[in-house]
């Protein structure tokens, strides 16, 4: 699904209006309808409404959305924060078809702003996608106000303040929302981390923008859905065997970080890999041999950590490595030796990464459409220091069009870079992943994938979103907290069963 700018959701709606046909004011109670439809299944008229309006079609929406409350005997008042501003045309109407009875607050200055108990609900209509400049003054105010309150607080659109798809200046105003109900595509800043934590739990609510537009509209950025994934994963099929399924080599563990290795290598395993081989520093041989017998050990020469790789690497399908690894001189040594064969796909993590980013002969020397898995301090130490999550979204796709390769840029979100600089944001996972070991098992994931013959692109679209949900199916039994790397590799199984159904 792609995701759209402001200034395309606004060509959307235009398109729309002129190609459906549907009136401007129309489409406006389509939007609101649909917010109305929402509420209603998810609260009763117990609680008193507080709907802040500004004075755009933000603002219309929420006076839209107050009429048909009304109408369904809720508690509703409007708090008009428009002050010395002009209305668009669809506020004025809507404001023109507010039944008498729904009491209007006209904010001028701050004492005018009703107090608002624990208990009440505050629709945020005051802006949308057309901010065009942070929020001062009376704006600034009321959003303060807001936040200030215990109300729960469902934002129309985007929360007010928050641009849609460019940064919001740290320190201004922008209401903190508990819920946000998007009109047919989520924001761009939903998925990052720095202005993503305003939105709360986020909707998408569908108000029949044209298709035409929708499927042609140009955008870098998606957002990864299960329909894609499951044009890509097929069940498997009769009379294959274990040679149909790909050999992968794990290489990775030093003294103390064995336990990297092993969680990468039953994450490959339940990824379904046909064969898998784990090579190992002396120290872990008889630990992978115990902990996961369904995989072939190597063990480097070296007691503690890797000095390097097996001779025949073509054999493999593909090749991991990085989950526990380490820094030493001689496993740089090795990698650069490496990367100057002719190789199988790459999936990389942790500190071979670590490695690319002290030696940048090693970077350049990669091979194309390998698989990277930085998490965002990783990822800055390959690429360059990010001021902000946007120019942070600049280095991915410069980064992977530069060295040709995929970048899994790990988070709440984690984002996809590709070689023809587009980025697949996941929907999958949930805070309790936040725990060591997780993106070990993401590497065997992958690796697993790859060894199988997805191609890269798909091979991180599938075992992105498969990782996130396995982590989401086992928080559902186990709680975010408790949650462990382990868990995930244990609940990959019916994550697959449900990207399957
Ligand atoms: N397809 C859809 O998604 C639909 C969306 N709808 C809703 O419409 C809004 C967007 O409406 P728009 O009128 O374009 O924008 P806003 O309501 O966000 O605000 C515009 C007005 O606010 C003024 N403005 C902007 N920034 C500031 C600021 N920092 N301080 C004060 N005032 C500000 C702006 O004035 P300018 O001075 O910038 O010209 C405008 O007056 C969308 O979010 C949805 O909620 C439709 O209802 C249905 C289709
Ligand atoms: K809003």
């Amino acid at each position: 699904m792609k995701i759209l700018t402001a200034a395309q959701t606004r060509e959307a709606d235009a398109y729309t209006i002129a190609h459906e046909p549907i009136s401007s004011i129309d489409l406006m109670e389509r939007a609101a309808g649909a917010l109305v439809q929402w509420i209603e299944k998810e609260y009763g008229p117990e609680q008193p409404w507080y709907i802040f309006c500004g004075p755009g079609n933000n603002g219309g929406d929420g006076l839209a959305v107050a009429r048909l409350l009304f109408q369904r005997a809720y508690d509703v008042q409007v708090v008009l924060v428009t002050e010395g501003q002009n209305h668009s045309p669809d506020f004025q109407q809507n404001l023109n078809r507010l039944p008498t009875e729904i009491p209007v607050t006209r904010t001028a200055s701050p004492d005018d702003l009703p107090s608002l108990l624990s208990y009440a609900m505050v629709l945020d209509g005051l802006f949308g996608s057309g901010l065009s400049r942070p929020l001062v003054g009376l704006h600034a105010q009321a959003v303060q106000h807001i936040n200030n309150s215990a109300a729960t607080v469902i934002a129309i659109d985007l929360p007010s303040g928050l641009f849609a798809d460019a940064p919001t200046p740290t320190d201004s105003a922008v209401v903190e929302a508990d819920v946000t109900l998007s009109f047919e595509r989520p924001k761009l800043a939903f998925l990052l981390p720095e202005s993503g934590s305003f939105v709360g739990k986020w909707h998408v609510l569908p108000i029949g923008l044209h298709p035409d537009f929708l499927n042609k509209a140009d955008s870098p950025y998606s957002l990864l859905t299960p329909e894609r994934l499951k044009e890509v994963l097929k069940p498997r099929l009769k009379f294959t065997h274990k040679g149909t399924y790909g050999n992968a080599l794990l290489v990775g563990g030093s003294y103390g970080k064995i336990g990297a290795i092993t969680l990468a290598a039953k994450a490959a395993l339940r990824a379904g890999v046909g064969l898998l081989t784990v090579q190992t520093p002396m120290v872990g041989y008889s630990i992978l041999q115990v902990a996961v017998p369904e995989a072939m050990a190597l063990s480097d020469a070296h007691e503690q950590h890797i000095t390097a790789f097996p001779e025949e690497v073509n054999q493999y399908q593909c090749i991991g490595i990085g989950p526990g690894l380490g820094q030493a001189a001689d496993t740089a040594l090795a990698l650069e030796k490496l990367f100057r064969q002719a190789l199988p796909p790459l999936v990389l993590d942790a500190d071979a990464l670590n490695l690319l980013a002290l030696d940048r002969q090693l970077l350049r020397n990669l091979p194309a459409n390998s698989i990277l898995t930085p998490h965002p301090k990783e990822f800055e130490r390959l690429a360059s220091p990010a001021k902000h999550d946007y120019h942070r979204l600049q280095l991915l796709k410069d980064f992977c069009q530069e060295h040709e390769c995929y970048v899994v840029l790990k988070g709440y979100h984690t984002c996809i870079g590709t070689p023809t600089g587009e980025c697949y944001f996941n929907t999958t996972g949930n805070p309790g992943m936040a725990t060591g070991g997780t993106g070990d098992t993401l590497t065997g994931i992958l690796a697993g994938l790859r060894a199988q013959g997805f191609s890269p692109l798909d091979t991180c679209l599938v075992g992105v979103y498969l990782h996130g949900l396995a982590g989401d199916l086992a928080a559902e039994q186990e709680g975010e907290y408790a949650l462990i790397a382990s868990d995930v590799t244990q609940y990959l199984g019916k994550a697959f069963q449900q990207l399957l159904q």
